[in-house]
């Protein structure tokens, strides 16, 4: 199971978490990594955590005020991004441009669907994974894989039928070992996840916690 902490622009110590998520990493032998908000990447990928974006934009070198180029966050030293989350939606023309200019950078791509039809719609573009996370669950108390675990089989089971190459992660409400063996149960091979490490009193033991079931 891949863990991925998305730091969103949640009041946390970046590097903290991100230092922690590293040598949990370590310890237990889980590939895990983390997501920092755009200017942060350089600082949390010296940490030597893997290091992602929470997103970049469909473009490359041109006339883009404000925008995030991949190529530029590779630069900065991350290795893969998110694409099209919940909070930062993207049309399906730009999803499939911001993933193409990303892979053409040699990054790990994960493009992010709300239910299992945007997740098998989002597989036809290629990406090396899709992540279903519902909305209404994100930020909340109560895992995707016990509130809703028919959106985690239907995802993996839309993917699978458009391209089986094509990982299908889980996201919303995860923040503990359960949470993580659960969604690996209904066939998800990662974890999306926020406020369970971000909003944590002690981040090192929340990731402990949610790696202790791999
Ligand atoms: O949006 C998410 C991860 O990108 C999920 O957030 P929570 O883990 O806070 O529900």
């Amino acid at each position: 199971m891949f863990v991925l902490v998305n730091l969103k622009a949640y009041p946390c110590d970046s590097i903290a978490v991100a230092t922690a998520a590293r040598d949990v990493a370590d310890d237990a032998g889980v590939r895990i990594a983390v997501a920092p908000q755009a200017a942060d990447l350089a600082r949390v990928a010296d940490t030597g955590v893997e290091t992602w974006a929470q997103h970049v934009s469909p473009i490359d070198h041109g006339s883009h005020t404000g925008s995030t180029r991949p190529a530029t966050v590779a630069d900065a030293g991350a290795v893969g991004t998110l694409i099209n989350h919940s909070e930062r939606r993207l049309t399906l023309a730009d999803i499939d441009r911001a993933r193409e200019v990303a892979a053409d950078n040699g990054l790990e791509t994960i493009v992010c669907a709300n239910n299992p039809a945007q997740a098998g719609a989002a597989a036809a573009l290629g990406p090396d994974a899709v992540a279903v996370e519902p909305p209404t669950l994100i930020g909340g108390d109560v895992s995707v894989a016990s509130a809703d675990p028919d959106i985690v089989t239907d995802a993996v089971t839309a993917v699978t039928q458009v391209d089986d190459s094509v990982d299908v992660f889980c996201g919303a409400g995860v923040s503990t070992g359960s949470d993580v063996a659960a969604a690996a149960d209904l066939g998800a091979s990662g974890v999306l996840l926020a406020s369970g490490v971000a909003k944590a009193d002690d981040p090192s033991a929340a990731l402990t916690d949610l790696v202790s079931k791999i």
